[in-house]
């Protein structure tokens, strides 16, 4: 039987990439660091997805097992006997799983094993792969590296599926949206391409990767920080509110002054991926909190992330951001105090002020046009 080992058994872990390898009939093994989610995994041997449709759906996942991440003999172990490795971690986690899986590497080169192995990393970070790969042969000699590059692949993906954490009474059970798409760089695989459907081997990845990246976590993360701001609790109580939705749209319709630009995207095409995705932001049947979707803001307001990236280019293209420059000054007010994230940025702004807080959070230097957008902005926010 085929093996998959997938790092991150939270949900899009559950939800969606280990339900498509187990449906695919690989045999998965989840390592997770929380014992809870292990032990009830290896207890259980299944769990349900529910699809949050107009009719709810419910799909059993079988044929699991899990391994603690502390278990660093087991997870090598399962490294060296996998078909296929993914990772749904956290883009912050990469660097500190890349340790285990080069030690995998290394046994499999002791046991001489030559069959392909593709390991794709399915985060919201562009070349999430390749950043692992980067991390991953840091921990190899020349030799081994040169051994392993002809068998083992790390193709890049992108992975879009809304899926909110839920308290349910089973811990394992997870509640997604209806819509699906993981596409995977065609090109970067070695060996045959794995059967998974549902998975798409695409030639034109980065096209998909910074139309999902810069449209729908760039309104989703405006609709978090804007509804935090106004208290509201979810994205879809966010939503309801005309000023945000509008801003939100606004914010995405910059961006797309620059992936329609980049990428070719006809403007219908692209508006039409705008209304969709603001149809998905509101599904009744998912309650998605606001501090969930603004999680992190360190790494949501970095140069090369949702906010400031897509600012900049709409910038270089002679364009107003504004509605970009009220979504970043809002993450810059975002305080919650359950993210260490944002209690940094807070202490940060405190210590050193906006200018220098944006310059060394942002890469924005206080010449920056979009340094004068942001503080006009948080000036009208508080
Ligand atoms: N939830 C979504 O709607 C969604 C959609 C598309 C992409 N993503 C991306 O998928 C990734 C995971 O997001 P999520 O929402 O599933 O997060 P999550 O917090 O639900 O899951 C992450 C899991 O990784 C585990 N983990 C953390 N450190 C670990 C370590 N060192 N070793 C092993 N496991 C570790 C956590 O315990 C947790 O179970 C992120 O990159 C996110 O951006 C999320
Ligand atoms: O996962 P993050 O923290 O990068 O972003 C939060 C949400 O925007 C994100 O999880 C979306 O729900 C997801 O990207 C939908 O595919």
């Amino acid at each position: 039987m085929k093996k998959a080992v997938h790092f991150g058994a939270g949900n899009i872990g559950r939800g969606f990439i280990g339900l498509l390898l187990s449906k695919a009939g690989y045999e998965v093994t989840y390592v997770d660091k929380v014992s809870e989610i292990i032990d009830a995994i290896n207890d259980k041997k299944s769990y349900t997805v529910m699809i949050a449709g107009e009719k709810e759906e419910k799909i059993m996942v079988e044929n699991i097992m899990g391994i603690l991440s502390s278990d660093e003999q087991s997870v090598s172990k399962a490294i060296m006997e996998a078909n296929i490795i993914t990772t749904a971690v956290g883009p912050e986690v990469l660097n500190k799983i890349s340790l285990q899986i080069a030690a995998g590497l290394k046994m499999r080169l002791m046991k001489k094993t030559v069959e392909p192995l593709n390991i794709i990393a399915c985060e919201n970070k562009v070349g999430a792969s390749e950043f692992l790969k980067h991390e991953v042969f840091k921990f190899l000699t020349p030799a081994e590296i040169a051994a392993i590059e002809p068998s083992v692949g790390f193709p890049n993906a992108g992975v879009d599926r809304i899926v909110p954490p839920q308290k349910n009474d089973d811990i394992l059970s997870v509640m997604v949206e209806p819509y699906f798409e993981w596409v995977v760089d065609k090109k970067a695989f070695k060996g045959a391409i794995p059967e998974i459907p549902g998975m798409r081997a695409v030639e034109d990845l980065q096209a998909y990767v910074e139309r999902k990246i810069f449209t729908l976590n760039t309104g989703h993360a405006v609709a978090a920080y804007l509804g935090y701001l106004k208290g509201y609790k979810t994205i879809q109580e966010s939503l309801k509110d005309s000023k945000i939705f509008d801003t939100v749209k606004g914010a995405m319709e910059e961006s797309g002054k620059y992936l329609t630009q980049r990428f070719g995207f006809s403007v219908e095409k692209h508006e039409y991926y705008i209304q969709k995705t603001l149809f998905r932001f509101q599904n009744p049947a998912l309650n998605d909190e606001v501090v969930r979707v603004g999680r992190k803001p360190l790494r949501k307001l970095g140069p090369e992330d949702r906010l400031v990236f897509p600012a900049v280019k709409a910038l270089e293209l002679g364009e107003n951001p504004v509605n970009l420059a009220s979504g970043i000054a809002a993450a810059l007010e975002f305080d919650y105090k359950g993210d260490e994230e944002a209690c940094i940025i807070q202490h940060m702004i405190k210590t050193v002020g906006i200018d220098e807080t944006l310059y060394k959070i942002c890469g924005i230097s206080p010449e920056h046009p979009l340094n004068k957008m942001v503080k006009y902005a948080l000036v009208k926010t508080i």
